[in-house]
């Protein structure tokens, strides 16, 4: 069992609306039935998404010292910069945290040269692509026109990651517990080590790493939206003995003052409850951004959707 694989392509070009729909519908049952789907031709250049990658493992390797040249400064919203999981945390990893680049706040690394220029590119093609997927998911949700990105209108929260995951030892292999991402569309990229795994009917899928593909994911917000017509899947990453992973994700976020609940289309017009209560979505990234600074000892009782769901 793999997950779907979508070509972007007719999205790029202007007179394959034939194409535009069969990638819609493959879309659209993958967002039901997995949360996830993968995607080819997306308009990130393959060239790009291997330098990011190659010069974040190099990154990674660098002493404590000069990675700590990029510790976040206090300003942003999100610790912008290179940080390390407490030792305390199940997740075995560290990363290099930023916002979109005219944001001021984040502190790019000067080594390896070139590095900061190719995560600013890469960032402003994975929020194109992010933005073509969420015109997808929109139509897919048979939502008015431009719904989504009228709603979704404000790119200063999107944030992308580079990751470093620590090999595994002799009895731990957690990488990331999990979870569910709590924004809008994600897109990650892997490198070949592999280990992200997508939780279906309570089995564990691994995503195989493949060249030139994007995974991409569904998040809480859209969740909500749609009274779970689409699906936010539990994800995790698994480590690998001997093997360090690298992987770079991008979260198309929303803005903290957003309220977010069951749209009318999903709920009253169809005679169908709604399954969760309205929330501001600051307050639900600030519990969860308390889970990461608070880990609770059985993964169970992190705080999640469910936080907000109406028991039936
Ligand atoms: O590293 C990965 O492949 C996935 C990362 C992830 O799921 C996350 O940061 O939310
Ligand atoms: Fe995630």
């Amino acid at each position: 069992m793999a997950i779907p694989t979508v070509d972007l392509s007719p999205f790029f070009t202007d007179d394959d609306e034939d194409g535009r729909k069969k990638a819609k519908d493959i879309i659209k049952e993958a967002c039901s039935e997995y949360g996830f789907f993968q995607i080819i031709n997306h308009g990130v250049p393959l060239d790009l998404m291997t330098q990011s990658i190659q010069l974040s493992r190099t990154f990674f390797t660098l002493p404590d010292e000069e990675k700590l040249k990029s510790s976040p400064g206090s300003a942003a919203p999100l610790p912008a910069g290179y940080s390390k999981q407490p030792p305390n945390s199940p997740n075995k990893n560290e990363y290099l945290l930023m916002f979109q680049p005219q944001s001021g706040f984040n502190i790019l690394p000067a080594n390896p040269p070139g590095f900061g220029n190719v995560l600013e590119e890469m960032f402003t093609y994975f929020r194109k692509t992010g933005e073509v997927i969420e015109g997808i998911v929109n139509d897919c949700l048979d939502l008015p026109p431009h719904f989504l990105k009228e709603y979704n209108d404000d790119r200063s929260s999107d944030v992308m990651v580079a990751l470093n995951y620590f090999p595994a030892t002799e009895n731990e292999d957690t990488g990331l517990t999990e979870h569910g991402d709590p924004n809008c569309i994600s897109l990650i990229i892997q490198d070949e080590v592999g280990g992200l795994e997508v939780k279906k009917d309570g089995k564990w899928i691994p995503v195989a790493p493949a060249q030139s593909t994007i995974v991409v994911n569904i998040g809480d917000v859209i969740q909500v939206l749609s009274n779970n017509k689409l699906k936010s899947a539990a994800h995790r990453v698994v480590r690998c003995k001997e093997k360090r992973r690298q992987s770079l994700a991008f979260f198309l976020n929303l803005d903290g003052e957003k309220w977010v609940e069951p749209l009318p289309q999903f709920t009253e017009e169809i005679g169908e409850a709604p399954k969760y209560k309205r929330f501001l979505y600051k307050e639900y990234q600030a519990l969860r951004l308390r889970n990461r600074t608070h880990p609770t000892s059985q993964p169970q009782d992190m705080i999640a959707m469910t936080h907000y769901a109406i028991s039936s």
